[in-house]
């Protein structure tokens, strides 16, 4: 028998669980809106040109692979702190800002989780309700405890502004509170800026301690600086915070797995004690990144010209998705013959569509409709294409009632 009987079978995840059930699926209708990865209106993987320039670029000039240095690549590290906060923002000057290169956004998130568990024993991190469902996963491995804030508000499939509130206010002092810089997942609710000015007052009220996750800078509204103001606002007032970047949707680097842990200090000196401690997690956890993204990254804002065709791009993918949201609500709107207001799809932003079907409402769409999707209601609006709205509206007209 084998010595290792012991082991059971895990579930498929949540998320990439979905994907493999829908590659199983031979159904030709078949229309993955499950992990939140963009499609071209073709369904096809982008890989954006500026990418290519750059890669292109790279292997004229024949680049070394050595190991980068436990923090990653210094160019990188800066054009991800300046793309974060703005270039000419004075915590970069001042050296406040202890960036480290992370294994993309989940490894980022799990380096900041271990930063907390070795140094904040007992803290808690309060997570949005619902969230990414990675994000449980990642707190509980690094044994960091965690509690829900309200979030979403099935009423209004809206946002639960007064709950998230008095939740975050009846936090012990000192929380971390982790918040999705834009384009909330799996909601894609974001709260206007009056409600950030609000957050940031109860947060500095209590203590607390910010903490970002940025997966979507400049693939939500096609601003890298709009998609950044959140953080900016609260890094304006002075307050120390993490955030996680991820450059896997806004340059399509998924399987490249480039990120940063970022964490913002009231000194440069605190800055430098914090990186170094980043650094003793990351050495034993996979000793040092790797390099091939990181380069991309720092080649593609290195250069004014590519800079400014990548944000042309980002502004593309954007556009394709705010259209296809418009399409599908039409299409919708068009069968629909009660009286529902559908309007909540328009005013979600980024990537997903919450859509308020339940989880035996999500099962039909698959199991009739061949429809991939989380089974908290979630689709990627990444996913589907124009062409394909009909269709998924009437999937989820039939599921709905
Ligand atoms: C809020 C949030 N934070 C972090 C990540 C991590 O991303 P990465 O490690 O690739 O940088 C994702 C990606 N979430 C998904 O798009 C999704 O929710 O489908 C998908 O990539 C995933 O891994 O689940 C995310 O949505």
């Amino acid at each position: 028998v084998s010595r290792f009987e012991s082991i059971t079978m895990a579930p498929p995840d949540p998320i990439l669980g979905v994907s493999e059930a829908f590659r199983a699926d031979t159904h030709e209708m078949k229309l993955n809106l499950g992990v939140g990865a963009y499609r071209t209106e073709e369904l096809r993987p982008y890989v954006l040109s500026v990418v290519k320039k750059a890669e292109n670029l790279m292997l004229e000039r024949g680049e070394f692979k050595e190991y980068l240095p436990i923090e990653g690549l210094a160019a990188f590290n800066k054009a991800t702190a300046e793309l974060l906060l703005g270039a000419d923002n004075p915590i970069i000057k001042q050296q406040r800002i202890a960036t480290v290169q992370g294994l993309s956004g989940t490894g980022s998130l799990r380096l900041a989780a271990a930063l907390i568990e070795r140094y904040f024993p007992g803290a808690k991190v309060l997570i949005s309700s619902p969230t990414w469902g990675n994000h449980k996963n990642i707190f509980n491995d690094a044994r960091v405890p965690w509690s829900e804030y309200r979030y979403y508000d099935p009423k209004t499939v809206g946002l639960d502004f007064d709950g998230m509130i008095s939740d975050i206010k009846a936090a012990p002092e000192g929380s971390f509170i982790l918040l999705h810089g834009c384009a909330h997942n799996p909601t894609g609710i974001d709260p206007t800026p009056e409600q950030w000015e609000v957050i940031a007052d109860v947060i500095q009220e209590k203590n607390h301690i910010p903490f970002f996750d940025v997966a979507y800078q400049g693939f939500a509204s096609g601003s890298l600086d709009a998609d950044a103001s959140s953080v900016r606002l609260f890094a304006a007032r002075g307050m120390e915070l993490l955030v996680a970047q991820s450059y896997s949707k806004n340059l399509g680097l998924y399987a490249e797995r480039i990120g940063a842990i970022n964490v913002v200090c009231s000194s440069a000196d605190a800055a430098a004690r914090v990186k170094s401690q980043l650094k003793r997690i990351a050495r034993p956890m996979y000793s040092n990144p790797p390099i091939h993204g990181a380069r991309i990254v720092a080649n593609v804002v290195g250069d004014p010209a590519l800079f400014n065709e990548w944000k042309e791009e980002m502004e593309l993918m954007a556009g394709r998705i705010k259209s296809v949201r418009q399409k599908l609500y039409d299409s919708i709107c068009a069968k629909d013959k009660s009286e529902k207001d559908w309007s909540y799809i328009l005013k979600q932003i980024g990537m997903f569509s919450f859509t308020g079907l339940n989880r035996a409402q999500s099962d039909n769409m698959t199991d009739k409709w061949h429809v991939y999707m989380t089974k908290d209601g979630r689709i990627s609006l990444a996913g589907l294409s124009a062409a394909k709205c009909e269709y998924l509206a009437d999937a989820i007209i039939d599921s709905f009632y």
